[in-house]
């Protein structure tokens, strides 16, 4: 036979290599674009790629675009429809505008959008796979109903110590910084990367909290759990396009075991997590923090306090923590809030730099507190600090470190007509996507989008808000389990560092800012800020 088509073959003349050859680029042709129809066949308003096989998201993953950007054009093509279609390469992806639509999706109907979407292999990368982020189903469920009591008010509270003394830390370090500047005779404020500042601090809140590790990153950038965790959440070329497999042609990339983290932290953080846990177990050491109530949550013992909110508690759960499913949950607590949190408060750092008015109320509202407290923050005070509040919500309507995120639909799901767009037929194995990013800019929830108006989230004004129209940190029972954390995190951050310094733009960073291609919320520049210490 095979002798056959190499006769075939030598007798070719130039127009049968020529037929042949048009009719694979036309086969590729169709392979690359028979998807394409896939929105018309289904009603639904829909861009089409330009090229066969690379959809409408490529130029963010080769990073010739940065990623907001692209979501925001992509929802505004759809202006008009409560759904609109796109495609992440030969993807379908259903974009979900309308926020009462995003209600059906997020909580109405979340039983048949539990889910995200895998991006890595269970074989090759077991912590990443199994932390709260990845599971689905039961498995999730049972996962977040034990983890929840860890992150009521009361469980928090107790780890209010543990994250002051890291933002008092930085804040003594930058005070050290200034003063080493004018010994070396230098004139002129401290010239600082905020990105820099707020990663190491973030990262030692993470370690303190989630790893019970003490460290001064500011002081000592080279210690082993800095760099591990860099190491971890660094998204290489190589990573990225693992990651990018994972998505294009994931039975693939699964065969291939491809890891998505890397070998060498996940084995330094397993380690770690293994041999605290021990040595708290034989020398019966307590601490307030949350790889205790993991632990106790291994026990069964972990339960929230009578009054308090516990979201997924009408789940019932009879599941019990592994020592491996402790060290993939403060992995992904690392992951989700190691980053996030430094972006939102380089943001919130770059606004109020350009905002002196805002800045100034804003100090005059902590003054105001520390005068209280004696210069000690207390909880409480912090929680009930309203411009506070205001200021960072607002940051993170205009900057969400979070751009976009995804519900995977699990059972066939006919989503409801509703103003926007006639009723949608979504399948099992159907992703759909909640564009964050771009609600928040759109100008017909909110009024001048662009503008940096913390006023919005006063008291008087925020019933105006459109429910489900605001989601920095997600929506429904799989928003982000660490919300409260985050927000206190960041205020004890913020909250010593206006208390201590002006901050004022740098001529570093450029305004008005331009994101930086490619899928980090950066800006091009990066993230400078003056910084002058008060005399109050
Ligand atoms: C400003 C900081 C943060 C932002 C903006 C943020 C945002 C988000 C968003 C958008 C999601 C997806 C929610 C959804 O799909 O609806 C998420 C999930 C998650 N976040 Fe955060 N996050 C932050 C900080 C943190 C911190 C500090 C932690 C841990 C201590 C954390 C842990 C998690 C976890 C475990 C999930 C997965 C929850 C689940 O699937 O059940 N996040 N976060």
């Amino acid at each position: 036979m095979l002798e056959g088509v190499y006769a075939a073959l030598s007798r070719a003349t130039a127009a049968d290599w020529l037929l042949l050859a048009s009719g694979l680029l036309l086969g590729l042709y169709l392979l690359g674009t028979w998807r394409y129809d896939f929105f018309k066949r289904r009603g639904v308003a829909s861009t089409i790629p330009k090229a066969p096989f690379l959809g409408n998201t490529l130029k963010a993953f080769l990073g010739l675009s940065p990623f907001p950007d692209l979501v925001q054009d992509l929802y505004r093509q759809g202006k008009g429809h409560g759904v609109f279609g796109f495609f992440e390469f030969r993807r379908p992806i259903f974009m979900i505008r309308d926020p009462d639509l995003i209600k059906v999706v997020t909580v109405k109907d979340f039983d048949h959008f539990m889910n995200h979407r895998s991006v890595a292999s269970e074989k090759a990368d077991p912590i990443f796979t199994q932390n709260l982020f990845n599971l689905k189903d039961q498995r999730w469920k049972d996962m977040r109903t034990t983890l929840s009591p860890a992150f009521t008010t009361s469980k928090i509270k107790a780890m209010f110590p543990l994250i002051s003394a890291c933002t008092a830390q930085t804040a003594k370090y930058l005070h050290e910084e200034q003063e080493a500047l004018i010994k070396r005779g230098k004139k002129g404020p401290l010239e600082v990367d905020m990105k820099d500042l707020f990663t190491r601090l973030a990262n030692d809140v993470i370690a303190t909290v989630a790893f019970g590790v003490g460290c001064d990153s500011q002081k000592d950038p080279k210690n082993e759990f800095y760099f591990m965790g860099k190491e971890m959440t660094t998204f290489t070329f190589l990573r990225t396009m693992i990651f990018f497999a994972y998505l294009v042609i994931p039975k693939v990339a699964e065969a291939l075991g491809l890891r998505v983290l890397s070998e060498r932290a996940t084995n330094y953080f397993d380690t770690l997590v293994h041999s605290t846990i021990k040595e708290r177990q034989q020398k019966g050491i307590f601490r307030p923090d949350m790889l205790q109530l993991l632990m106790q949550a291994r026990e069964g013992q972990l339960k929230a306090e009578a009054n308090e909110e516990h979201e997924t508690e009408k789940f019932d759960s009879k599941f019990k923590l592994s020592n491996n499913d402790i060290t993939a949950q403060a992995v992904i607590f690392f992951f989700a809030g190691f980053e996030t949190v430094s972006t939102a408060l380089c943001f919130t750092a770059y606004a109020l730099s350009r905002h002196p008015d805002a800045q100034l109320r804003l100090q005059k509202e902590v003054d105001a507190m520390m005068k209280e407290t004696g210069g000690k923050p207390t909880y409480e005070a912090i929680q009930g600090m309203k411009y506070l509040d205001a200021v960072i919500n607002e940051a993170l309507r205009m900057y969400p470190p979070v751009v976009a995120v995804d519900r995977m639909c699990r059972e066939d799901f006919v989503l409801p007509p509703s103003d926007t767009s006639p009723s949608v037929h979504i399948r099992n194995g159907d992703i759909t996507w909640v564009p964050i990013y771009a609600l928040h800019h759109d100008p017909e929830l909110w009024e001048e989008p662009d503008k940096f108006d913390p006023e919005r989230f006063s008291d008087e004004n925020k019933h105006r808000i459109k429910p489900f129209s605001y989601a920095p940190f997600g929506l429904g029972p799989r928003l982000c389990i660490g919300q409260r954390f985050a927000l206190l995190e960041v205020k004890l951050a913020l909250v010593n560092l206006v208390a201590n310094f002006d901050i004022r733009p740098s001529p570093k960073t450029k305004h008005p800012l331009q994101f930086e291609k490619g899928f980090n919320m950066m800006i091009r520049g990066g993230f400078w800020n003056q910084l002058i210490p008060r005399n109050v």
